[in-house]
């Protein structure tokens, strides 16, 4: 679906979508939990569906209820099945895949994951060269990953014990050994080789465990313990509101516009919460710096309020920003070049120069964050934008286009 956006700038009052981070978390402990679960204010998203497909091709019962809550029917322990192998289709979530692989491996025999669009191009190393060292078979052929958990309950691949790992890549592989490695026999260490970066997920991580009763600990701030031998116990959760995508209702005040966001928890463990401080230290003129390694999901919201401030601004260790849905720095970059502004990427930066848009195409790369971008940059431009590939916000925020009509962006389908 391709979009025409005739610049207005908007105004009313947002409540984001709910967290997807959380979701995913609240979705798989509960899954793993030996009995029902019911959790509240999931997004209907791409990527929430992905994770509760897989859950349920491990053999988690979900029940839609009437009040919009959903009850799940834990594995427990019979997360150990033997029968077909399980293929669990991730579509493009990258957090699907790398928190259920460590989960996947405590199943009985092989179990099998498929992607769609970038998914099966993204990093997956740090799992295979540790899964490879402890003799965990890992095979990836044809955008098919097929691990094999081994042979039951008491003869399992995984193992528990140290698992060390690059903390630069992705804190989504730390996510999925914290999910797995508390059903272990004995005590398991996860050490980040490297500084850890999006620390911040990993305490949504421990948060999701600790409501289903299960314990991890910082040793240092590079390492978790986990004690082996606990057992997911059912809970109620909601999940909060989602701050990565308040982001750019705050990107769209700051070009002018007057959002309101509403019912986000300023005391979340959602690391994207500093959105709220970024504002305004853009809002001060003049040069800056933003490190986006503990925020790397703000840089598309943050790249345009960067795009229409006094000054230059720099947006630092973010090379992991290349393996997202699209190689957000290039993408990012080019979506500011092609509304007029000025955009530069580095290996691992991105260098934005503020000034005036002027409007233009911007081809999404099928990235639901580059579509956000750009049509809050919209709101800024003197004339029209097209955004191609609209329709690529379902991965996060379904009703997005929606929203942005409410609030009086004027959308015409092309
Ligand atoms: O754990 C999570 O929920 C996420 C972690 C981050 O990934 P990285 O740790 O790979 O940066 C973030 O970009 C992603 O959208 C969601
Ligand atoms: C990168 C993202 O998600 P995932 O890694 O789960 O695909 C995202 O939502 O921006």
């Amino acid at each position: 679906m391709d979009l025409q956006i005739i610049p207005k700038k908007l105004s009313g009052a947002v409540t984001p979508p709910p967290s997807k981070s959380q979701a995913h978390r609240l979705l798989i402990a509960a899954a793993l939990s030996g009995g029902r679960s019911v959790l509240h204010g999931l997004a209907d998203s791409q990527d929430i569906q992905a994770t509760r497909r897989c859950l349920t091709a491990l053999g988690a019962g979900m029940e839609d209820l009437p009040d919009g809550g959903l009850r799940i029917h834990g594995l427990g322990n019979s997360v150990v099945q033997a029968g077909p192998a399980p293929i669990l289709d991730c579509g493009e979530s990258g957090s699907t895949l790398r928190f259920l692989i460590p989960v996947a491996l405590l199943v009985q025999g092989e179990a099998s994951f498929t992607g769609r669009g970038r998914l099966m191009e993204r990093p997956l190393k740090p799992y295979e060269d540790l899964f490879r060292e402890k003799g965990v078979a890992w095979k990836l052929e044809d955008n098919v990953l097929t691990v094999n958990g081994g042979r039951g309950y008491d003869a399992l691949a995984l193992d528990s014990g140290a698992y060390r790992l690059p903390g630069n890549v992705s804190s989504q592989f730390f996510t999925g050994l914290l999910f797995a490695l508390p059903l272990l026999n004995g005590d398991s260490i996860l050490v980040s080789t490297t500084p850890l970066e999006s620390r911040d997920y990993l305490e949504m991580t421990r948060q999701a465990l600790a409501a289903a009763g299960v314990t991890t600990r910082w040793a240092d701030e590079n390492t978790l313990c986990v004690p082996g031998g606990q057992a997911y116990q059912p809970f109620t959760a909601t999940a909060e509101a989602d701050w990565s995508q308040a982001g750019f209702w705050y990107a769209a005040d700051f070009l002018d516009s007057q959002v309101e966001t509403r019912g986000l928890d300023p005391d979340s463990a959602q690391g994207d919460k500093v959105v709220s401080e970024l504002y305004w230290k853009l809002a001060r003129p003049g040069d800056a710096e933003i490190d986006v390694s503990g925020c790397p999901d703000l840089l598309p919201p943050l790249a345009v309020m960067a795009a229409v401030r006094s000054g230059t601004t720099c947006f630092t260790n973010a090379a992991r920003l290349r393996m997202k849905e699209s190689d957000r720095l290039a993408t990012t970059a080019a979506a500011l070049t092609a509304l007029g502004g000025r955009a530069e990427e580095g290996p691992d930066f991105l260098t934005v120069r503020g000034g005036p848009l002027a409007g233009g195409t911007v081809d999404c790369a099928n990235d639901h964050r580059i579509a956000m971008a750009a049509a809050i940059a919209a709101t800024a431009c003197s004339g029209p934008v097209t955004v191609l590939g609209a329709e690529c916000v379902q991965k996060s925020y379904p009703d997005f286009w929606e929203v942005y009509k409410t609030l009086g962006g004027d959308i015409h389908v092309l």
